[in-house]
């Protein structure tokens, strides 16, 4: 199959969050948020390596979170760029070489399950890049952002909110980011840059647990989701 390698991107503000610390590092349960989710991806035998991208004033905190929780798979710490896909981009420069599968997820997603993301891996084995994915529940408007008027309102049978993992072919997500980088175009996910290549990226169905932490209302949801799906004191 060749060796699959993992970015974990956490190198964001959490400006939204609103925290002094930002919100990779906040305790959930136990341990930081950033710790369960790359406890995730440690203890998946078919995961060969993990690259973590963090901000430069946290790379040593996270060596140490390396040593202390013994994430043996992390085999680079390093310091990420201005956006989420700048982060990508350094991710992808220090993947060994022989990995043919990439993996990229969200530092602050720790509640990915395991069979979801084999799921997501799998169909981008069979065509070359996956994401997990649920339907949208809500009817959702396009709005004009100057006046706020409704300008369409998209057929919600075709509307999906777009999670991590997305699983790649490595080649193909390098080459989506060079061309990328060529054009200035910066998307919010790496699908969106493959998209622009022409290449075909299916959504995997995942569930609403998978949330990205991102605004203050998220973190009594986390923990509820902690305790009472994942059953961790
Ligand atoms: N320059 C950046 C920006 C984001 N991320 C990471 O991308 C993931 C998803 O981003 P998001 O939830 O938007 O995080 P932040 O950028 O930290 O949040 P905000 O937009 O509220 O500042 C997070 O794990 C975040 O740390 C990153 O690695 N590098
Ligand atoms: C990649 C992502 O998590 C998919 O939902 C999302 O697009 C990240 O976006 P953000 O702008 O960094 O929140």
């Amino acid at each position: 199959m060749g060796k699959l390698g993992v970015i974990i991107v956490a190198a964001g503000k959490g400006s939204r969050m609103g925290t002094a610390e930002s919100k990779q590092y906040l305790q959930l349960g136990q341990k930081p948020i950033l710790v369960h989710t790359l406890q995730l991806f440690q203890n998946i035998h078919e995961v060969d390596e993990i690259i973590l991208v963090v901000g430069a004033d946290d790379v040593s905190r996270c060596n140490g979170y390396v040593t202390n929780y013994a994430l043996t798979k992390v085999t680079c710490v390093l310091a990420g760029g201005a956006e989420r896909q700048d982060s990508v981009r350094q991710g992808l420069q220090a993947l060994q070489e022989g990995t043919q599968w990439v993996l990229v997820h969200d530092g602050v997603r720790p509640f990915v399950r395991k069979e979801h993301m084999f799921e997501c891996l799998a169909k981008a084995q069979e065509i070359g890049a996956a994401v997990l994915a649920v339907p949208v529940k809500d009817t959702i408007k396009v709005v004009d952002a100057a006046d706020k008027r409704i300008q369409s309102t998209p057929d919600r049978r075709s509307l999906w909110a777009i999670q991590t993992p997305q699983a790649f072919r490595l080649s193909l997500l390098q080459e989506a980011h060079e061309k990328a980088q060529q054009d200035q175009f910066m998307g919010t996910d790496d699908a969106s840059l493959v998209e622009r290549l022409g290449a075909a990226v299916y959504v995997v169905e995942g569930d609403y647990y998978n949330i990205k932490i991102t605004t203050p209302e998220d973190l009594p949801w986390a923990e509820w989701i902690l305790h009472n799906v994942r059953g961790e004191a």
